[in-house]
């Protein structure tokens, strides 16, 4: 069974996911990435089809990863699909928050599209639009704004092991 991590941009799925593979021994998926490598940069995706076209391709690689044993990055919006929302019901689904003191500076110099012209504000308009889906979906809540990577992945391996 998957581990899937979601939460808002710059929460640190990425990053912490990786880690958080290595040390469970399992593969990492992240769907941007390889939303990336089947389509091309996702900034082009949404300039040259748009976002509802970007979240159709994103509900795919979400519900193909979403079947391998691994820990699943999931992108921002991708717990917007009601599909996806029904998968997760039955998955350990960890939520990753961040405030916005500790996500402005990850966030400076990124191509995320939906916050290329919003920035910070986008940002915390977009998360308190989500927040209800990601609270509902949540079996594990941390605020990743201020602790190392390390801390923040033990946390998570100890509350896995809590909940199975
Ligand atoms: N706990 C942390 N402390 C400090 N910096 C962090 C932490 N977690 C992640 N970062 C940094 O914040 C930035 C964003 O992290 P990451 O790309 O993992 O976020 P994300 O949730 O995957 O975002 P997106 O939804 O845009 O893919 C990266 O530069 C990463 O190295
Ligand atoms: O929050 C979002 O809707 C997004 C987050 C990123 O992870 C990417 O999936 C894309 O930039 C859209
Ligand atoms: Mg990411």
């Amino acid at each position: 069974m998957p581990v899937v991590l979601i939460g808002p941009m710059g929460a640190g799925k990425t990053r912490i996911g990786s880690r958080l593979a290595r040390e469970v021994g399992a593969p990492f998926v992240d769907t941007d990435q390889r939303i990336v490598e089947r389509y091309g940069p996702i900034e082009e995706i949404f300039a040259r089809e748009g976002e509802p076209y970007f979240r159709v391709i994103e509900r795919e690689v979400v519900a193909e990863a979403l079947r391998e044993e691994a820990v699943v990055a999931l992108g921002g919006g991708a717990v917007l699909d009601p599909d996806t929302q029904d998968d997760l019901a039955t998955l350990p689904v960890v939520l990753l928050r961040v405030d916005e003191a500790a996500v402005a500076p990850r966030l400076a110099g990124g191509t995320r599209p939906l916050i290329a012209d919003g920035g910070l504000d986008r940002w915390r308009g977009i998360l308190a639009e989500r927040l209800p889906i990601y609270e509902a979906l949540a079996d594990i809540d941390l605020d990743t704004s201020r602790r190392p990577v390390a801390r923040i992945v033990a946390e998570i391996t100890g509350r896995l092991g809590a909940l199975a």
